[in-house]
């Protein structure tokens, strides 16, 4: 792919038909583009309402026209929006115009973003924010993915980065001025001090990345229990919808399903699974190995059963997590039946003690402030880089070897900080040593 010679466009609003669309260019032709298509380059930032017309001068549609000249755009090359009526019609034969027209082509998946992010306009950690946010369906989604897009982590992760070049020049500086009487005897001395803070930072910070995980994918929630429990029942109640077949032949559900759930602004992603018990089907027995397979991968389990006198530690089957006993079918039961043996009591019959069950859940979703910022991390690519850079740290504050290597170790800290944001960090070394450690000088 070349960047920055060809002018991209692309339609930008969803699915069509709808009642506005927006067809979004960017590159070096995207003025003539406009000359083109609306017969000038409308005033920078403006909206303003014009007629589109193909190349033989045929009215198209009229549309609300805003031209953003570079560097002050998405991507940081002169952009474009036109703003037209969402008709399927109307907006193929724009995007045919478009296409016609010398130096342009149709963009590729997320060829915008990439532009922005080649230009310096958005680092990586921005981007990805971006396509979370755009992606997000809770509320909680949104306050992450918010963050991060507008630069909350990266902010972060610069000011990490930044520590540990300052430490390098100053360990730089007393290596280069160390034989002068001048200058006292150990300016690097300080500066480990505050790697250690930072070591620790980024072990908090990395602990708090399993949040930032039931956060943007949601809360891993498993039904399990045996057979005839009322487990694809338990789904479908709360799904609102027939998701999985409910038959009372005990071994119905085979295949792990699952449906996403908004519990007060989390994403919980709800899986149902096959009832655990011995059996010679082998269909079943598949099912069951991977019930087993959910339960090691969840964040708490909900295990069913329609048995008051249910021996519920041995049918958690080795699962050690969180775990809600719920006696199921409470309909069926007279209701003064003492619930001291379970967590809760529901019946998907008349909806009694569900209230209850998902307060439950609610108790197992991180505990989050309201209004505080959201920076944490969500990907394990950035908790991989940032564990490698505390480990270069530690190497560096444990190292015995001379300022030199202890040196090399905080560059590669630096390293692996940078490759979160996917910023080669240009350090100058000399200029950080002249305008901190030569003040007055
Ligand atoms: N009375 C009553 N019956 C229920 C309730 N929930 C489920 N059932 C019945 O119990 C039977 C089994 O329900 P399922 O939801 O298929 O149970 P399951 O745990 O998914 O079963 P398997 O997939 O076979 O393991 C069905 O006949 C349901 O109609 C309930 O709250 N009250
Ligand atoms: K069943
Ligand atoms: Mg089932």
């Amino acid at each position: 792919m070349t960047h920055g010679s060809d002018t991209i466009f692309a339609l930008s609003s969803g699915g069509l038909p709808s009642g506005v669309a927006v067809v979004r260019i960017s590159g070096p032709a995207t003025r003539n583009a406009l000359v083109s298509l609306c017969g000038g380059v409308p005033a920078s930032r403006r909206a303003t309402l014009r007629p589109i017309r193909s190349r033989n001068g045929e009215e198209l549609d009229k549309g609300l026209v805003l031209f953003f000249p570079s560097p002050n755009s998405f991507t940081g090359e002169d952009c474009a929006e036109l703003q037209i009526h969402g008709g399927r019609a109307t907006v193929r034969a724009v995007l045919a115009t478009l296409g016609e027209l010398e130096g342009l082509r149709p963009a590729e998946a997320g060829e915008f973003s990439r532009r922005a992010f080649m230009s310096g306009r958005m680092d990586l950690v921005e981007v990805e924010g971006l396509a979370d946010l755009i992606a997000a369906e809770t509320e909680m989604q949104r306050r992450l993915a918010a963050e991060q897009a507008a630069g909350g982590l990266s902010r972060l992760y610069d000011s990490w980065a930044k520590r540990l070049t300052h430490a390098r020049a100053m360990i730089e500086a007393e290596l280069d001025f160390a034989d002068e009487d001048d200058v006292p005897g150990s300016v690097a001395a300080s500066i480990w001090d505050d790697m250690r803070v930072l070591q620790k930072e980024i072990f908090n910070h990395l602990g708090e990345g399993r949040i930032g995980e039931i956060v943007r994918d949601g809360l891993k929630v498993v039904i399990a229990g045996p057979p005839n429990a009322g487990k694809s029942s338990l789904l479908n109640y709360l799904a609102r919808r027939e998701v999985a077949i409910v038959t009372d032949v005990p071994g119905t559900t085979r295949d792990v399903l699952h449906v996403d759930l908004d519990l007060l602004g989390f994403a919980v992603r709800l899986f149902d699974t096959a009832g655990l018990r011995e059996t010679e089907d082998v269909v079943e027995r598949e099912g069951i190995r991977r019930t087993q397979l959910s339960m090691a991968e969840a964040h708490l389990v909900l295990l069913l059963s329609d048995r008051p006198d249910e021996d519920w530690p041995a049918l958690a089957h080795g699962y050690e997590g969180p775990i809600i006993r719920v006696l199921t079918k409470s309909d069926t039961r007279d209701t003064a039946w003492p619930s001291v043996r379970s967590d809760a009591m529901i019946s998907t019959r008349t909806g009694s003690g569900i209230d209850d069950l998902l307060e439950a859940v609610a108790d197992h979703l991180p505990d989050i402030e309201a209004g505080s910022a959201l920076a944490l991390p969500t990907r394990q690519r950035h908790m991989e880089s940032l564990a490698e850079a505390r480990i270069q740290i530690e190497r560096a504050l444990a190292c015995l070897d001379g300022l030199d290597i202890q040196s090399e170790y905080l560059r590669l800290a630096g390293q692996a900080l940078g490759r979160v944001t996917g910023r080669v960090d240009v350090e100058n070394l000399l200029d950080i040593i002249f305008s901190e450690f030569c003040i007055g000088k």
